[in-house]
């Protein structure tokens, strides 16, 4: 299985070979090679970043919800085991949800050289991660360390890949489980040599966080479960506080109630809180172990992690088990490995009923650790457990024990939740504030324009202007439709000239009364159009003698116009003399063959008219 989305499964590896080597650690036993699948990517990340102080809420962690299956029923858990390899798991990474089986690694605690530590006959093949027995068979898993890894090399494989998920969104869980003396701690703590996963974990955290996102938050709880009672770890004023609780919430799964909640800016305030949590830990020394955990040690962060307009939000579980172990020689011991057994069992329980797809019950309440991990192994969280081990010969039952526990919890699919929420609100937000600035800025142009118009024009002549080139367009269309009219007039004239063209050899012929009847209409007409084209001449003198009188730009750009309107309509008078004429010749040509005076009396009008006009024009 791999935490990695197939899309980076060509990503260059920092641990994708590492060196072949199989530790042969008893003359004994045979390992069957397996082939690996593993892949170990590292995720770059983006860029930006800016750091915000957080407030200190009490609040309590851990998510919820359905998604976990197993992908097959163990079967006869006698036999050697051989899980299916990683390649057989499916992990993909859609948009919204993770899914993959729980990640397990084993890790040997390197043998002490002191007698009785006999070797347990156990080879170690970190290429194809197995550890065989010649009397067990092959375990292969996601990861199997060398004894002599250190807590870099494991992290890298166990851990990391969690992280990476969690900036995503999502919410992991790590714990490291294994009977006592095996390393649990040394491998979560780390030693005075060197750091241990939750420091590596810390300072990875932050350095992501700084690095990928604009704003984020982490809040900080530690608690122990110390004979069946949690305690929380940092309650550092020592204020006297009822027992934690665990109930059951419909946003978080489960919920410790009164847990304090401390908010951490950096990697050194992260690891400086969860030290003095350690330091209030319990631990006694005991036959296997001089500090031995006597209590199950739970760190949660919850990050909130905002880039752009999205928000996430996943919670990040590291756990430190306690170790089992054979019943101790003092009372107190005993009475509290009967409490660490009897939790670690019903963990046992619950990752044996998982692993087989069981849609019953699942015992989660059957103690407070399983409770507490019920989110995480009930599918809201992405889980890798790390199974520290013996190898000594003494420990063989128990170092079995813990590799068949790795390998039904490795059986486990998860189907994990990313808890990313875009901000349609905040984009909508920020869409109205530009739209907003974009008036503004709009306004205070319009503002500025106004006032240098005012500085060139001053107040209302600008109003004035429109007005006058409003009237003239007004006059100029009035114009045009006049002209038409007089085109109209003008070729039916002419149509009068022709028909004149042909009377003139016979107009007395009573055929031919029509025709004059006609030609008297069309003189009415032009009469009438002559009367109304000299009111016009008129109005538009008088128009100009006004503009040019007030002297303003206007009058200058309208005198203009009416020039060439004047100019417009002379060309239009010249035209009706020769209509005239034309009338004239037809009148005579009528007087001639009639000898009646109606032909004088019908032509004086137009004369008097026209000649009026031209003086008016002149
Ligand atoms: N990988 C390792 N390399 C070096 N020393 C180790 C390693 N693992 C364990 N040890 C040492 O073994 C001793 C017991 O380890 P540790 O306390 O981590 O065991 P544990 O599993 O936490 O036990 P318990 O369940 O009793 O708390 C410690 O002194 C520790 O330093």
């Amino acid at each position: 299985m791999t935490f990695l989305p197939p899309r980076m499964a060509n990503t260059p590896t920092r641990a994708q070979t590492p060196t072949r080597s199989r530790s042969s650690l008893s003359s004994a036993g045979s390992a069957t090679p397996v082939p690996s699948s593993m892949s170990r990517t590292r995720t770059p990340g983006p860029s930006s970043s800016s750091l915000r102080r957080p407030t200190t809420p009490r609040v309590s962690l851990a998510s919820p919800g359905p998604g976990l299956r197993a992908r097959s029923s163990m079967s006869n858990m006698s036999t050697p085991m051989r899980p299916s390899s990683s390649l057989s798991s499916h992990s993909s990474y859609g948009a919204q949800s993770y899914q993959g089986t729980i990640k397990v690694s084993v890790r040997p605690r390197p043998l002490q050289t002191t007698a009785g530590n006999l070797t347990g006959n156990w080879n170690i093949d970190r290429v194809d991660n197995t550890i065989s027995n010649h009397e067990t068979g092959d375990f292969q898993y996601d990861n199997v360390f060398e004894p002599s890894a250190n807590n870099s090399e494991v992290y890298a494989d166990v851990v990391q890949p969690v992280v990476t998920k969690c900036l995503e969104g999502y919410n992991g869980t790590v714990f490291a489980y294994g009977m006592t003396g095996s390393g649990k701690t040394h491998s979560m703590q780390g030693s005075v040599d060197e750091n241990g996963l939750i420091q590596l974990c810390a300072a990875e955290l932050f350095r992501k966080l700084k690095s990928d996102f604009d704003a984020y938050k982490v809040g900080c709880s530690y608690l122990e479960i110390y004979n069946e009672k949690l305690i929380d770890l940092l309650n550092f004023d020592g204020s006297p506080v009822d027992e934690l609780r665990i109930r059951d919430d419909p946003t978080f799964g489960v919920r410790v109630v009164g847990l304090s909640e401390h908010w951490v800016a950096s990697e050194h305030e992260l690891v400086e809180v969860v030290q003095k949590g350690d330091s209030a830990r319990k631990t006694s020394c005991t036959d296997f172990n001089d500090r031995s955990s006597r209590s199950h040690a739970v760190l949660l962060m919850r990050v909130e992690m905002k880039q752009d307009s999205s928000t996430r939000h996943s919670t990040l579980c590291l756990c430190d088990l306690a170790g089992s172990e054979k019943a101790s020689s003092q009372t107190e011991r005993r009475k509290e490995g009967a409490y660490i057994n009897k939790s670690l069992l019903a963990l046992s329980t619950v990752i044996q009923k998982l692993s087989q797809g069981s849609f019953n019950h699942i015992p989660y309440r059957d103690s407070k650790l399983t409770r507490l991990l019920q989110p995480s192994l009930s599918g809201e969280s992405i889980v890798s457990i790390l199974c520290t081990i013996h190898l000594s010969s003494s420990t063989i039952t128990e170092t079995i024990n813990t590799l068949r526990f790795a390998a039904r919890a490795k059986n486990i699919l998860m189907n994990v939740r990313r808890n990313e929420q875009q901000e349609p609100e905040k984009e909508r937000y920020e869409l109205l504030l530009k739209e907003n600035q974009r008036q503004k800025q709009e306004i205070e142009d319009l503002k500025r324009g106004q006032v240098s118009k005012r500085l060139w024009s001053g107040p209302g002549e600008d109003v004035a202007q429109l007005s006058a080139e409003n009237l003239i367009l007004n006059e100029r269309l009035e114009h045009m439709k006049r002209l038409h009219d007089t085109e109209n007039v003008q070729s039916a004239m002419e149509v009068q000239e022709n028909i004149q063209q042909l009377i003139q050899f016979d107009v007395s012929d009573p055929r031919f009364a029509g025709v004059v009847a006609s030609l008297e209409r069309q003189h009415k007409m032009q009469v009438s159009q002559i009367e109304e084209m000299k009111s016009y001449i008129s109005h538009l003198e008088n128009q100009l003698r006004n503009h040019i009188g007030s002297g303003t730009q206007t009058a200058t750009v309208s005198g203009s116009d009416k020039d060439e309107e004047i100019a417009d309509l002379k060309r239009q008078l010249r035209g009706k003399d020769s209509i005239i004429s034309a009338l004239r010749q037809s009148t005579k040509v009528r007087d001639t063959i009639s000898g009646d005076k109606r032909g004088k009396l019908f032509l004086r009008p137009i004369e008097n008219t026209v000649g009026g006009q031209k003086e008016h024009i002149k």
